[in-house]
């Protein structure tokens, strides 16, 4: 049995926990939370009698721990799970890009990250592309604004994305200064630039769309390998439109790759 932990327990932390019970492989042995009882009921919910526990007790507990909470929450779960040797499973990205020293403390202590491609694609291709050189790579984002209301960066700016009858552009830049402004909105151009020639190089455009009820991303990659453009139109989640229902499917995917004795794509 591999023990799985979860850190964060809301929109993708549930799914995956779901999916986790349902296997007979697999042990979910704790849980992280925000609010307590929030997560009682989840639990509750999914008929499941796991204890709720902190950050540094999971750490100790799981093999896999599976972080899928708020970016400010990053360095508490995984740090300790790095520390205690454990595979830490995230597709909080760009909490990531703003702390890579924990790299350095899974290569210390035997442990590992793995960023789940999360409600994007192609990842791969951009992984083998970055081993030779990328000259560009610019991505745009277009979601619903409802997908983007409470962002740092539009309540800076007083936009009323309610109010909008036409596509806005909310930001044009670099994929670290867009992750700083957008911290729950745009992870996947924290991966893509993790994937490829990192958050300063990667630019990144991101607009409120009106006219879309899909979170939408559109990617090209000029490489000395190959030329390639990347598009995906997510269909966001009920509890949390600005996080696509596949992203909760891929950190499924990216466990049951460790785990299971096939593993398809790299
Ligand atoms: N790479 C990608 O494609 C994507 C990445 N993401 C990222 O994934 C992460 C999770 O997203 P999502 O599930 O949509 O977010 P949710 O807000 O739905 O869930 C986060 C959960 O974490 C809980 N929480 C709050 N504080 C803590 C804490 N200190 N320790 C543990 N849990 C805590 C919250 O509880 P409470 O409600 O009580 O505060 C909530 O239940 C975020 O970092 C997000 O940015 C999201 C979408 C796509
Ligand atoms: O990257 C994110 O945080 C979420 C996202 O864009 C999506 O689900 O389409």
């Amino acid at each position: 049995m591999t023990k799985i932990g979860i850190a964060g327990f809301g929109t993708i932390g549930k799914a995956v926990g779901k999916w986790v019970l349902a296997q007979p492989d697999l042990e979910l042995v704790g849980v992280v939370g925000g609010d307590r009882a929030k997560v009682e009921q989840s639990l509750a919910d999914l008929g499941a009698d796991v204890p709720i526990m902190s950050a540094d007790a999971l750490a100790l507990q799981a093999d896999i721990v599976v972080e899928t909470a708020p970016t400010a929450a990053f360095r508490d779960i995984v740090v300790p799970a790095l520390t205690a040797g454990a595979c830490v499973v995230t597709v909080s990205a760009a909490a990531l890009i703003e702390n890579m020293d924990v790299v350095d403390i899974a290569r210390a202590h035997g442990g590992r990250i793995i960023m789940a491609t999360g409600a994007l694609l192609g990842l791969d291709a951009v992984r083998a592309a970055a081993q030779g050189t990328i000259h560009s790579v610019t991505m745009v984002t277009r979601k619903p604004p409802k997908s983007l209301i409470g962002a740092p960066e539009v309540v800076r700016q007083g936009v009323d994305l309610s109010a909008l009858t036409e596509p806005l552009m909310l930001f044009d830049g670099s994929a670290r200064e867009g992750a700083r402004g957008f911290p729950a909105n745009v992870n996947v151009a924290a991966s893509l630039a993790l994937a490829g020639i990192g958050p300063d190089q990667t630019r990144l455009q991101i607009w409120a769309d009106p006219a879309l009820e899909r979170n939408t991303h559109r990617i090209l990659v000029d490489a000395d390998s190959a030329s390639f453009e990347l598009r995906i139109q997510n269909i966001p989640t009920i509890e949390k439109p600005g996080t696509g229902r596949i992203t909760a499917l891929s950190v499924i995917a990216a466990v049951e790759g460790l785990t299971s004795a096939l593993k398809v794509g790299s």
